[in-house]
């Protein structure tokens, strides 16, 4: 009789390592109060975390250590499967390279034109300089803006700078993008266009995102709405026998005084019976 193998796992198995897994992660600064305490969660394939939770609460500092900008005083940080924490800074540098990252107020060089703004990352690599263009103008159109390539930033209103962000951290195409309150400073009109445009890249490229907003509007918009690529438009995610009006790619994670208070899924959220976080979403 054969001897009993466990079964192995089917070759086209999914994977379901965690593009990001925090575990115990602590961080402090100055002072003796950890800014972030102990904080453990995973964002799978194809997720959008949503990062909440009251001003100076740790939101940029815990995108910054995803992309290993920063590191934490303990705990564990994998980011695709790996561990950052110990890992050596060539391989944090190789490792942020399927990253893309939008940084709060946009981050462009003043000093380049919007397409070398959003090629950076080509032309660092070297790159043929008329594929880089051809790509550029492709992200451009994406994100709505093609008249704009010889701009310079200072000539771009604010919702245009944060379009040319946005094209710049999407043009490698990244196995994960980290939002820093891309509506942050926006008028309500354009923050809605920059959620818009958000949800487009989500819906289209099905990227695992992480994002930081201060405006619930925009995160509840992005929970409730999807992308119609027939109509090039976004629309609110009817509720019928197929779909329960919310888009079930999107999660929270909602931070205060150094702890998670709330992880998971939209429902969850706004049907949650704690009396901070209620207050907090009221
Ligand atoms: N490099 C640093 N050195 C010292 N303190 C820092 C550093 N980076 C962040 N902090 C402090 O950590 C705390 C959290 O900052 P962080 O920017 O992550 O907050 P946030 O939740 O993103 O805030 P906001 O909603 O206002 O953008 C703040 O008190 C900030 O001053």
């Amino acid at each position: 009789m054969p001897p009993t193998l466990p079964n192995p796992a089917p070759e086209n198995a999914p994977d379901t390592t965690p593009i990001v897994a925090f575990h115990d992660v602590s961080i402090a600064f100055d002072s003796d109060r950890p800014i972030l305490n102990k904080i453990s969660f995973e964002v799978a394939r194809g997720q959008t975390l949503i990062i909440l939770g009251p001003a100076g609460c740790g939101k940029s500092v815990l995108v910054k250590l995803v992309d290993g900008l920063m590191k934490p005083d303990s705990g564990s940080i994998k980011v695709f499967g790996e561990e950052l924490t110990t890992m050596r800074e060539r391989d944090v540098y190789t490792l942020r390279k399927r990253i893309g990252m939008v940084f709060q107020e946009s981050a462009l060089f003043d000093s380049m034109n919007v397409e070398d703004n959003v090629a950076y990352r080509f032309n660092e690599a070297g790159m043929d300089p008329s594929e880089s263009h051809k790509k550029v103008e492709e992200v451009l159109n994406f994100v709505e803006l093609p008249k704009a390539i010889s701009k310079f930033p200072s000539e771009l209103s604010g919702g245009m700078r944060r379009r040319v962000s946005i094209a710049r951290a999407i043009i490698t195409n990244p196995d994960l993008i980290l939002y820093d309150s891309p509506t942050g400073g926006l008028d309500p009109i354009t923050s809605t266009t920059i959620v818009e445009l958000v949800i487009k890249q989500r819906d289209v490229s099905h990227t695992t995102s992480l994002l930081i907003t201060h405006r619930l509007q925009d995160a509840f918009t992005l929970a409730t709405h999807r992308w119609n690529v027939n109509d090039n438009k976004m629309e609110p995610i009817p509720r019928n026998e197929m779909d329960n009006g919310i888009d079930d790619s999107t999660q929270f994670l909602v931070l205060n005084e150094g702890t998670v208070v709330y992880h998971g899924n939209t429902q969850g959220l706004v049907h949650s019976e704690d009396p901070w976080l209620k207050d907090y979403l009221s």
